[in-house]
């Protein structure tokens, strides 16, 4: 394989582009070293892609969609290639695990459990629902119309650095699914898990063109994968603010957009909720994935009679989440992807205090890893609402607990925010669930649990966090042109 893992785990082999069907350097011969953020050792040198790059890969897609060697194909083929993906998906499971962990500096248990399965989730998924769509037929006295969902042609999918391998599959797998090609851009922080796809895609049978890879600057290469005229759908994750200049670039030919951006989601604990459930499903909201997750339960939002306890329990079991080495089966939590969000991840927990919030745990790098990233599971509590830590995204393991009264004011609280993804509520009282989850402003709601997905749902976020949704026929909508077809009895 070309880029098979080193015997001994800890590097991997340098990662190239993925153009029709090969692995080629960029043609200016420029590379990046991506970095273990574990280690902040370099991991692997990466092709440094610019706009010529992805000028070719889109051409390759452009041509691959016009021979209709994909589009065309018959469903059933087409849908047979995608599952033999997600079967090869799974048979590499322990190599994609490990490259994904080294990379992202996340828990091994996690990517070999969640992220890497849920993969070849992605791809089963739409590849079944692809064969199983229904079809709209209308009759009139003298014509018939019918529907036709056709692939929308060229496909941009940008991807961010958090869940490199899940989300780029998210796309991937529904709009190949739908007959589309498409340029993936990984994140630079984190591009070694995409390019392994590149010949899992060949294994599988897909044919060369259909899927195409380029690792490289957001700046370049994602400017191109947004304006270029050949392209006719672009799926987008991650900031709020590049999300903005996405759909700037993206006016300029009209294509459309589904933009996943970012949160800062409330996380409501009532006092009729299970405590001790409360306390754990808070924990994980909040510390899974080192708190890199758009979905995180960043705010907690606890009632005034529970407050005390819950901050007590909430804080002994922070005490217990073994911060470590990613690679190790008993880890909780990792290593934050990079050097610079490590700090932009300090700055915040300073910016809080400053601001007056109190700290009840953590606050700092793991004094026994100074080589890594490795930031403690910190608790920031008594914060107001309108400090910057409760309004704006800090991306780490690190909650901001704020008190409320009433469920009114748990309302307004949650709804005071430029964003709009997620949302938890923790109460034993299901009419209040019901209530107060259809009054706060987010996309993705979760009554006692956090992040059950279920792939047939709608995906996606509410104002800052996104436009469209994701996620079974949505995502058909999205990666789709739908054509009425009238004929004349
Ligand atoms: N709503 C969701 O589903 C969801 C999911 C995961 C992450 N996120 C969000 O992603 C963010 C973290 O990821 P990040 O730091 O990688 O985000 P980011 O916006 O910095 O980068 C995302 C991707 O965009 C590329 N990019 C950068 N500038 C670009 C440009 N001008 N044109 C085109 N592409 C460009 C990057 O190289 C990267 O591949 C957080 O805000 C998080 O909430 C949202
Ligand atoms: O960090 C963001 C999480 C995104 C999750 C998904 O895209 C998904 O579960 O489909």
């Amino acid at each position: 394989m070309a880029n098979e893992l080193v015997a001994d785990n800890t590097t991997v082999q340098d990662a190239k582009l993925f153009i029709d069907g090969q692995y080629v350097d960029a043609i200016s011969g420029e590379t990046f070293d991506t970095i273990n953020p574990a280690t902040n050792q370099k991991l692997a040198t990466v092709a440094k892609g610019g706009e010529e790059d992805a000028n070719r890969a889109i051409e390759a897609a452009h041509k691959a969609f016009a021979s209709g060697v994909w589009s065309n194909m018959p469903v059933e083929k087409r849908s047979e290639i995608l599952c033999r993906m997600a079967d090869l998906i799974l048979e590499k499971v322990e190599q994609l695990a490990y490259v994904e962990t080294l990379d992202v500096g996340k828990p091994i248990r996690e990517s070999r459990e969640f992220d890497i399965p849920r993969a070849a989730s992605n791809f089963r998924f739409f590849a079944e629902m692809a064969k199983y769509m229904v079809h709209e037929h209308y009759d009139m006295a003298n014509h018939m119309s019918y529907v036709q969902y056709a692939p929308a042609g060229v496909t941009s999918l940008i991807i961010p650095w958090n869940l490199p391998f899940m989300q780029m599959t998210w796309k991937a797998s529904a709009a190949l699914a739908a007959g589309n090609t498409v340029v993936i851009k990984p994140a630079s922080d984190t591009p070694l898990s995409a390019v392994l796809l590149g010949e899992i895609a060949n294994e599988a049978g897909l044919p060369p063109g259909v899927l195409n890879i380029i690792t490289g600057p957001g700046s370049t290469v994602g400017t191109v994968m947004a304006k270029h005229p050949y392209v006719q759908r672009i799926s987008f994750v991650g900031e709020s603010e590049t999300g903005k200049t996405v759909m700037r670039n993206a006016a300029e030919n009209l294509t459309p957009v589904s933009l996943e951006l970012g949160g800062k989601s409330a996380n409501i604990v009532f006092e009729d909720a299970d405590l001790d459930e409360a306390v754990v499903g808070s924990i994980e909201a909040i510390f899974r994935n080192q708190g890199e997750i758009c979905l995180a339960g960043s705010r907690i939002l606890v009632q005034e009679g529970i407050y005390e306890k819950f901050l007590e329990k909430f804080v002994a079991a922070v005490k217990n989440i073994k911060v470590g080495d990613p690679t190790d089966e008993s880890t909780d939590m990792g290593a934050l992807v990079s050097k610079s969000h490590l700090k932009e991840v300090a700055d915040y927990v300073q910016i809080g205090l400053d601001e007056g919030a109190k700290l009840a745990y953590g606050g700092k790098m793991v004094e026994s890893l100074p080589e890594g990233n490795f930031y403690e599971p910190t608790v920031l509590y008594d914060v107001h609402n309108k400090m910057r830590v409760a309004q704006e995204e800090i991306f780490g393991p690190v909650p901001v607990i704020i008190p409320f009264k009433t469920e009114e004011e748990a309302i307004e609280i949650a709804n005071d925010s430029i964003y709009g993804l997620a949302g938890v509520v923790w109460t034993n009282d299901l009419r209040r669930g019901q209530r107060v989850t259809s009054q706060v402003h987010s996309g993705l709601l979760w009554v006692n649990c956090w992040y059950v997905r279920d792939l047939r749902t709608p995906f996606g976020g509410a104002k800052a966090s996104g436009i469209g949704r994701e996620g079974g026929r949505h995502s058909f909508d999205f990666y789709t042109e739908a054509k009425t077809i009238t004929i004349k009895k």
